[in-house]
């Protein structure tokens, strides 16, 4: 079992995140977990702090000489803009000349025009505070930096022991819908990350751009949703036993979990609700050895587990609500109408959005794939997952990512994802039927050819 935990606010000294249950071996790396922080801070309609704070990520332990040890891994995100915050927020009680000093400083000001959409008020009534300063430094996205270093290192065992592969693309911001297309493979995530609105698409990046510059004209802000695939998975994690064990309650209580999330959708989710049976569902064809499905409208989970193929949730992410326009709101210390209190801030910030989501699935998932494999060291899980997909060699799907030519890759060009007639899986010759490529489970010897 993984289980991490966060501290930190957003305008303290540092983030600090814990990640227990990694087994030994893991390949931890500063570098590795900095890049993912720096893919956190990009997207078109970011506020001005992306823009001058720095993320100074340092492994504090668990780790040595690039590989985790099996106890639980620390890391800290400094924080480059604390020196103009520690007056502000110093953990420790201000002596006479600080507390001076902090009732002329405009920075430490009372925040008592609470943000509708924010924490802000249920969260002053919650803990009886009687501004927000105290509320939003612990409920803004800035705990997000720690979730995605977290994120970095589930990958990364994820990568090593089943050879998964996480990406995420933005689907839609605003109004703007991304344009029909194949779903993204991890060979597409450097395009994605290269969009300013890390959309795989050019014409999705420029409908999304002319978006966030509409609303921000309007000094408005806007929400979107962006969509998680995982390649590469076995079938069987997760469990359909008990509700607490099914992965895709599991995913979406952790995507629900990333602050202004309002939605999660399982494969085609709403859409299917739409459907009759016949067409809702992912028939199945022999390939031998091996199966394949005609559709994957089920999202890769099937009896709340993965079925071997790609694992595809969607999240759904509210606009920003510190609103430029500001909204009406009442002054907790006058009790008369106000408008909110509304400083910088972003004015979208669903790509950073999806780069957290990422996160947050790679560690969910790395958890089922702990729990149902165990081990201590990474060599000890890679022989347990291999005898389990040897023991299931039969039935195991075809593995994704789908090649060129694929038929389900046309059915998924053409945008209903479904295999016709026309698309017979008869002399499709697999080019992935090779030697094991990176999406291919580890290599077994005991594993039927
Ligand atoms: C990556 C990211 C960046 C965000 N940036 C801002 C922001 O600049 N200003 C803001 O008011 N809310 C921002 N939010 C949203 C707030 O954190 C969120 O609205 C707040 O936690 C209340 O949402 P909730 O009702 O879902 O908890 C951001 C969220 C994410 C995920
Ligand atoms: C700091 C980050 O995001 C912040 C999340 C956030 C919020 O209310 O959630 C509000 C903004 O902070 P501030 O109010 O200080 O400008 C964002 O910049 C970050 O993502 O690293």
């Amino acid at each position: 079992m993984l289980r991490w935990i966060t501290a930190g606010e957003s305008h303290g000294p540092a983030l600090v995140a814990v990640l227990e249950g990694l087994p030994a071996g893991v390949t931890v790396g500063t570098e590795a977990i900095a890049d993912e922080l720096a893919r956190r801070r990009l997207g078109y309609g970011r506020g001005a702090r992306m823009k001058f704070e720095r993320d100074q990520v340092s492994l504090l332990g668990g780790v040595r000489h690039g590989l985790s040890m099996g106890g639980p891994v620390a890391i800290q995100i400094a924080n480059t803009e604390w020196p103009k915050w520690r007056e502000v927020m110093g953990v420790d009680a201000p002596d006479e000349e600080t507390a001076a000093h902090l009732a002329d400083l405009a920075r430490n000001a009372p925040l008592t025009r609470p943000r509708p959409g924010h924490a802000d008020l249920a969260g002053m009534q919650k803990y009886g505070f009687d501004e927000a300063r105290p509320v939003l430094e612990r409920a803004s996205a800035r705990e997000t930096a720690a979730r995605v270093a977290l994120g970095a290192v589930a990958q990364s065992y994820l990568r090593q022991v089943v050879g998964a592969e996480v990406v995420s693309h933005v689907v839609a911001i605003g109004a703007a819908d991304a344009v029909d297309g194949p779903l993204p493979c991890p060979a597409d995530r450097e395009t994605i990350d290269a969009s300013p609105t890390r959309a795989l698409h050019p014409d999705s990046t420029a409908a999304m751009v002319t978006e966030i510059e509409a609303a921000k004209a309007d000094g408005d802000t806007l929400g979107g949703v962006v969509e998680v695939l995982v390649y590469g998975l076995p079938p069987g994690l997760g469990s359909y036993v008990h509700g607490d064990r099914r992965l895709d309650a599991r995913l979406a209580g952790a995507l629900m979990g990333i602050q202004a999330m309002k939605g999660v959708e399982v494969g085609d989710g709403f859409a299917t609700a739409r459907r009759r049976g016949s067409a809702a569902h992912d028939e199945m064809d022999p390939r031998g050895p091996g199966v394949t499905r005609r559709s994957n409208r089920a999202g890769g989970i099937e009896g709340g587990m993965t079925n071997g193929e790609i694992l595809r949730v969607r999240v759904a992410m509210k606009p920003i609500s510190t609103v430029p326009r500001a909204l009406a709101t009442i002054d907790v210390a006058t009790g008369q109408a106000a408008v909110a209190n509304h400083q910088r801030s972003d004015v979208c910030a669903v790509p950073a959005a999806g780069v957290v989501a990422e996160a947050m699935v790679a560690l969910v998932v790395a958890d089922a794939v702990a729990e149902k494999f165990g081990g201590d060291s990474v060599v000890e899980v890679q022989r347990n997952v291999g005898s389990y997909l040897a023991s299931i060699a039969d039935t195991l799907p075809v593995p994704g990512p789908l090649p060129d030519g694929h038929p389900q890759q046309d059915a998924a060009r053409r945008g209903d994802g479904i295999l016709h007639d026309e698309d017979s899986m008869a002399g499709f010759e697999d080019p992935q039927a090779g030697p094991p490529g990176p999406q291919d489970p580890p290599a077994d010897p005991d594993r039927p050819a």
